[in-house]
């Protein structure tokens, strides 16, 4: 509210909350002895004794007093009156009551709408994908994690330990995971000393059970060699803000962008290379949500959030980067979609027959869903793609610029960022795959053969751009409103406590 006040509005917010926090300071000192302090319920069911209960009136009271006074003084300051001030204001925080939405009519080069992608992201496929990845088949992922950068030496930019992902004791893991004595017990030590951040990395043929050992032409790792790789559990070692940045990072991205789409958005690129643009820019603007959407607000309390600022300064304020994100959402839906009837027969085995069955019955039910399947049937159209004059060559090219883009996942400086760098981007490489080839020739989805470990990308990929499709729709609205704001909450808030501080120091 105080965010639509003048500075009259906060002057009066201000001497209200000032008088309100005397009472609270005052029945303090008069509760000194008991050495309890009070924290009013909102809820009258909770039981409390009659002084505690005149001690909450008149603190309520004093919240009373100060919303008139900021509903009064917004009054005045936006000349209008009360009633439409104060909604303005309710209008401007509550994205659900805004009127035209910023995105809408179809996602470029798709088959969807942003309305109809939200709907369904938030009814069917955000809960389904949400279940999706805790379920033992699909919360371990195989990688090779240390970096092993082709382009230029580690230069180690990873400030934080949240960079490092972390081992822990091999009793966590499906039996049909399991390599006997793989793991040393010199390796068992958490590097945070967190159990949250937890990392298996042991390996068993049996893992593969039932699924074929085919190295996927997108990528650069080589997904049949099992030699050095680790087996992660990504429950244990969410993405978010990792402390990665500089020079570093940077030049990841850099390469990334120049490698592929030099000359991005000049008309000249063919629809073919402004795809895997948008695929890797959808990618990129997800990871920057994640890192908004859990950010390490203070380092010191180890305090973490959200962080709308960031998220507005590198996704919001550039609406491409939004349709970006949405095509990528809609692109690797399709994806899964079209390989439906091969997901759906796959073997979901971990030895844990009640828990396998559950991934069965989650696949199935985001496969075949009847809203899914009525509202956006084919969420994107790859068959009017590589049609032209030496379209097969240009594919071969388009292939050669993602493996390089593969490769380049193992110079980020930051192992968490790097795991799920190497697995996002597996998981864009197994949708190419679904889509348009193996081994460049036209695909169909009856030769189609898909690794274990391409499957468990693909599906956490989606959940990876869903929750970000999510935060963006859900906080987006706050963002843009807290960041183009004649007077932002921010600086407002900012204000007021500035007054507090100079009214505590001055009594
Ligand atoms: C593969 C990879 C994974 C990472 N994972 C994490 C992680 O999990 N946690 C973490 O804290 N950090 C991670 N990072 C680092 C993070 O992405 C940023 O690089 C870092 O936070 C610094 O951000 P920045 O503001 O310099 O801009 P960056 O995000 O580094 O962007 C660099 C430049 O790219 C352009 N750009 C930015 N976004 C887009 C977009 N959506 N589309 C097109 N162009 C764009 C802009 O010109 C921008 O200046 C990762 C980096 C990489 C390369």
């Amino acid at each position: 509210i105080t965010s639509g006040a003048s500075e009259i509005g906060e002057d009066i917010v201000f001497l209200s909350l000032i008088h309100g926090a005397k009472i609270c300071i005052a029945d303090v000192q008069e509760n000194i002895e008991k050495q309890t302090v009070l924290i009013c319920p909102i809820s009258r069911r909770v039981k409390m004794k009659g002084g505690e209960k005149r001690y909450c009136r008149i603190q309520w009271l004093w919240v009373l007093v100060a919303l008139v006074a900021a509903f009064v003084a917004m009054a005045v300051s936006s000349k209008t009156s009360p009633r439409i001030a104060l909604f303005g204001a309710i209008e401007r925080a509550c994205p659900c009551a805004q009127g035209t939405p910023k995105f809408s009519g179809i996602v470029e080069d798709c088959c969807c709408d942003y309305e109809t992608v939200d709907r369904l992201n938030e009814e069917v496929l955000y809960p389904s994908l949400q279940e999706l990845v805790k379920t033992p088949f699909f919360r371990y992922f195989k990688v090779k994690l240390w970096c092993d950068c082709p382009f230029w030496p580690d230069d180690g930019m990873c400030r934080l330990r949240d960079c490092s992902v972390c081992e822990c004791p091999e009793s966590e893991f499906p039996e049909t995971f399991k390599k006997p004595h793989r793991l040393s017990m010199n390796d068992l030590v958490c590097q945070e000393g967190k159990p949250q951040a937890a990392v298996d990395r042991t390996l068993d043929s049996k893992a593969f059970k039932g699924w074929p050992e085919i190295d996927n032409p997108w990528t650069n790792d080589d997904e049949t060699n099992n030699d050095e790789l680790t087996y992660v559990n990504l429950q244990l070692n969410p993405e978010r803000y990792t402390g990665y940045t500089g020079t570093s990072a940077r030049r990841i991205w850099d390469a990334v962008y120049s490698e592929n789409c030099p000359k991005y958005p000049s008309q000249e690129l063919c629809q073919e290379e402004k795809i895997l643009y948008k695929l890797i820019s959808g990618l990129h603007s997800s990871i920057s949500i994640h890192i908004a959407a859990d950010y390490l607000l203070d380092e010191a309390t180890n305090l973490w959030g959200q962080n709308l600022t960031l998220m507005y300064d590198r996704v919001l304020k550039y609406p491409d980067r939004v349709r970006n994100l949405y095509f990528t959402f809609l692109f690797v839906l399709r994806a899964v979609t079209k390989a439906a009837d091969y997901l759906e027969q796959a073997e979901y085995d971990t030895g844990k027959p009640h828990e396998d069955l559950k991934t069965q019955s989650l696949i199935k039910h985001l496969l075949y869903n009847p809203k899914l399947q009525a509202a956006c049937p084919v969420p994107f159209d790859e068959a009017k793609l590589w049609k032209g004059q030496g379209g097969p060559e240009l594919k071969q090219k388009i292939q050669q610029q993602f493996r390089n883009i593969s490769a380049l996942m193992d110079c980020v400086g930051c192992e968490k960022c790097r795991l799920w760098g190497k697995l996002q981007v597996l998981g864009l490489g197994t949708a190419l795959k679904i889509l348009f080839s193996v081994d460049g020739q036209e695909n169909s989805v009856q030769t189609l053969q898909l690794q274990r470990n391409e499957v468990i990308a693909l599906l956490n990929l989606l959940n990876r751009v869903s929750e970000s499709v999510k935060f963006v729709h859900e906080m987006g609205p706050t963002a843009e409103r807290i960041m183009e704001g004649h007077l932002s909450a921010h600086t407002t808030l900012i204000i007021v406590w500035k007054k507090i501080w100079s009214y505590v120091l001055k009594n």
